[in-house]
């Protein structure tokens, strides 16, 4: 590069916005694609402040970036340098990807910027984020009733078996399985028996905390993992549900009810051992809730988990 009038030349002909800026900060040269991008006449950004093509809440921090930038003697390569919001000269802001290169005239150091817009690259990101998200959610997620499925319970679970084994918090299981929901189905056909999954799965959400994690474990089995709650506070809260079970079926004559086993886990020392596994306390749940089915259902019943 043998002067100034070269590198003007040049910025005009790559395909790029590109500006040139003096360590003060001064536009010193700057070629027609960033000024079409930031809306202002060529001539108004030659010798203009760097600064006017930032919103004004990252100027300061821009500020310092420049500095360190001199102060380096390395350049940032496209999309692994600085990432940030341009502003045009009406105030309006988007999203700028920049590449910054030292560059040398007659002695002096200048940083030269090749400037790409990339808000379609965000809103493209982000619109893949939220597809991920969502299916991220579906796969989660019971495609009946809306709540929780099987995966999602085991990962709820191992969770809070970690935090148990942590000491942080106890926690109780129920299984929540369906009486006679064979004979509902059988008489009123399976679009009715899956409305009543639907009600029902409403029905112990409505019953249960905004901590209680709720899901749809089998065909007509729901279960529940309850955080932070003692035996008795599980107790009360599954009580709840059942009873909300009983409204949700009376108001329709299903004739349904629900047994429902608990497993309260409370020995942080059963966990350390690796004792306090999933299968271990889906277990102690089922034996219980088995044990309601066979008293007579529409009962609870609940266990520990122990040696
Ligand atoms: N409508 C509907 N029915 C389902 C679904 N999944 C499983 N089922 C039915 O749920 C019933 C479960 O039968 P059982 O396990 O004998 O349950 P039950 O009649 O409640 O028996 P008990 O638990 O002993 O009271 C079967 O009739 C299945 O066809 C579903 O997604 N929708």
């Amino acid at each position: 590069m043998k002067d100034e009038r070269d590198l003007s030349e040049l910025i005009e002909i790559i395909p790029d916005a590109a500006l040139v800026v003096n360590q003060q900060g001064i536009i010193v040269l700057v070629n027609q694609l960033a000024a079409s991008m930031f809306q202002y006449p060529h001539n108004e950004l030659l010798g203009s402040q760097l600064d006017n093509l930032l919103p004004e809440g990252i100027r300061a921090q821009h500020k310092s970036h420049v500095g360190q930038f001199f102060n380096s003697q390395k350049n940032r390569p496209m999309g692994r340098g600085f990432r940030f919001l341009g502003q045009r000269k009406n105030g309006d802001t988007f999203h700028v990807d920049i590449m910054l290169s030292h560059v040398t005239v007659k002695s002096e150091s200048f940083a030269i910027a090749f400037i790409r817009d990339a808000s379609q690259n965000r809103e493209t990101e982000e619109k893949i984020r939220r597809q991920l998200e969502l299916e991220r959610q579906q796969a989660l997620t019971d495609f009946l009733t809306g709540v929780g499925n099987r995966r999602a319970f085991y990962q709820e679970l191992a969770a809070d078996i970690e935090e148990l084994k942590l000491g942080h918090h106890t926690f109780s299981v129920a299984l929540i399985d369906l009486d006679n929901f064979k004979r509902l189905n059988d008489t009123l056909g399976h679009d009715t028996g899956d409305r009543a999954l639907q009600a029902i799965a409403n029905g112990i959400c409505v019953a249960t905390r905004g901590t209680d994690f709720v899901a749809r474990i089998g065909g007509d089995e729901f279960a529940s993992i309850h955080p932070g709650a003692s035996l008795e506070d599980s107790l009360v809260i599954l009580e709840r549900a059942r009873e909300q079970v009983l409204k949700v079926s009376a108001e329709n004559d299903w004739e349904l009810s629900v047994s429902i086993g608990i497993c309260h886990c409370a020995d942080a020392d059963l966990a350390v051992r690796g004792e306090c596994t999933v299968e271990a306390i889906l277990r102690v749940a089922d034996a219980a809730m088995y044990q309601g089915k066979r008293s007579g259902k529409n009962q609870i019943t609940a266990a520990q988990l122990t040696l």
